[in-house]
């Protein structure tokens, strides 16, 4: 099944200003609130709401100020013709110039030797990861090299072709055939998908003690062909899951800029969304919205399990559930049984639960039972009243910054969107 998908990455203007830890909150929400400044955990379930110095954790919001956007978004169905996940691409390598066959002349020197000369190689094809790029739908089917020039007389070689580069978006993976030949997940990050043809020698290049005029020449190779496939795994921090109407779009509109769809009814998300967190330290946590699981999606049911593969990559997980849901703790077990169907040990990553639609009563009742079973790990919080909201937004700054110290431990590079 092809999965189109497309994730919209919005930093909001007021990212940058000061004292705002996070801003990204809908104004009907969070109007008139001041700030929120960092409360011990246990009490934040409850929210203190404290309108004190220091400024720690805004969501009262630089969009106040801000005229709303007149950008028109895309439909889901839109998105998916704009996002390319995936992409089959022949590349062949520019082809070699030709030698050329042909003697020296001019007046009073007959016999002045062959001065054919060497044609150019062909030029490159490469991939290059560009940070810009969010989705392969640039990609085109078919890329040849830049030929090399015909060598030339009087020993002139042919120009070389040029390189070609292919932008790609950071965390593409290429496969040729089953094969895993390149994985493209750092900025800069360059292969060679094919190689130019090498030039052909001109019939100076067969000057020899026993042969003094050759006119042999070769021509120019073609350029390596190959087909490869492209299959971009979307990079962010942290990977929503849960099931249908859960309400991870409406969680990652609230916590984030971005702007998926929401609605009442089942399977809304058909794209992968990428929304920004951003904290006053100037960290920036890439949260990514993924379709819903349901039971089963391993064996194909509902949108099935391929889109995973953009949360893949997620350092962590936030498992969220619709909390009004009778028995809403076996979600958490079916979710993870699913991803472990799909990759082995994706649901041990580092994650926190979100039990969201806290505002509904059912809900409440729900929440000490779920709060039980897990060891009082669940987060309790409305994606709709931005009730608690603060709580989830500390925890993934947590599981960042473990993720950001392994990483440094390990020495490993750090990616940043
Ligand atoms: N009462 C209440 N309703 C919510 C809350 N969060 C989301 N909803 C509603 O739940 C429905 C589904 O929300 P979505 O955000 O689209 O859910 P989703 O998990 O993204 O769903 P899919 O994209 O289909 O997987 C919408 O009607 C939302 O308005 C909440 O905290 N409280
Ligand atoms: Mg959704």
């Amino acid at each position: 099944m092809a999965v189109c998908a497309y994730f919209i990455l919005k930093i909001p203007a007021g990212a940058m200003m000061s004292g705002k830890l996070f801003s990204a909150r809908p104004r009907c929400v969070l109007e008139g609130l001041g700030c929120w400044t960092q409360a011990p955990r246990a009490a934040l379930g409850r929210l203190p709401l404290q309108h004190t110095a220091p400024r720690l954790l805004s969501l009262s919001s630089a969009d106040s100020a801000k005229e709303p956007s007149r950008k028109k978004l895309l439909s889901e169905k839109k998105l998916k013709s704009h996002f390319v996940d995936h992409r089959r691409v022949l590349v062949r390598g520019g082809r070699g110039g030709d030698g050329v066959s042909c003697f020296h002349s001019e007046p009073r020197k007959e016999f002045g030797g062959p001065d054919g000369g060497d044609g150019g190689s062909g030029g490159h094809v490469i991939l290059k990861v560009d940070r810009q790029l969010k989705s392969l739908s640039s990609v085109l089917s078919q890329y040849r090299g830049f030929d090399g020039e015909d060598g030339g007389s009087k020993n002139c070689f042919g120009r070389s072709g040029a390189l070609l580069y292919v932008r790609v978006p950071m965390g593409t993976l290429v496969k040729e055939g089953n094969e895993v030949v390149a994985d493209l997940s750092r900025p800069g990050d360059e292969y060679v998908a094919a190689l130019g043809g090498a030039g052909g020698k001109g019939n100076r290049f067969f000057l020899a003690n026993d042969n003094r005029a050759p006119v042999t020449c070769t021509s120019g190779e073609p350029g390596q062909e190959r087909e490869l496939f492209l299959e971009l795994k979307t990079m962010a921090h942290a990977g929503m899951v849960g099931f249908p109407n859960a309400g991870k779009s409406s969680l990652l509109r609230a916590i984030s800029n971005a702007k998926p769809a929401v609605a009442a009814y089942p399977f809304t998300t058909l794209n992968p969304h990428v929304g920004i967190v951003h904290y006053e330290d100037h960290q920036q946590v890439a949260v990514a919205d993924v379709p819903g699981i349901i039971r089963g999606a391993h064996q194909n049911r509902g949108l099935g399990l391929a889109f995973l593969r953009h949360i893949e990559r997620c350092r962590f997980l936030l498992f969220v559930v619709d909390l009004a849901v009778p028995e809403p703790w076996t979600q958490i077990e079916d979710l993870k049984y699913e991803l472990e169907k799909y990759e082995r040990g994706l649901s041990e990553r580092p994650h926190a639960v979100v039990a969201n639609k806290i505002d509904l009563p059912q809900a409440r009742a729900n929440l000490p039972t779920l709060q039980a079973r897990l060891g009082g790990k669940a987060i309790g919080l409305s994606a709709l009243t931005g009730e608690n909201l603060e709580e989830l937004l500390l925890r993934i700054k947590e599981l960042h910054d473990e993720h950001v110290a392994a990483s440094r431990a390990q020495g490993h590079q750090l990616f940043r969107w």
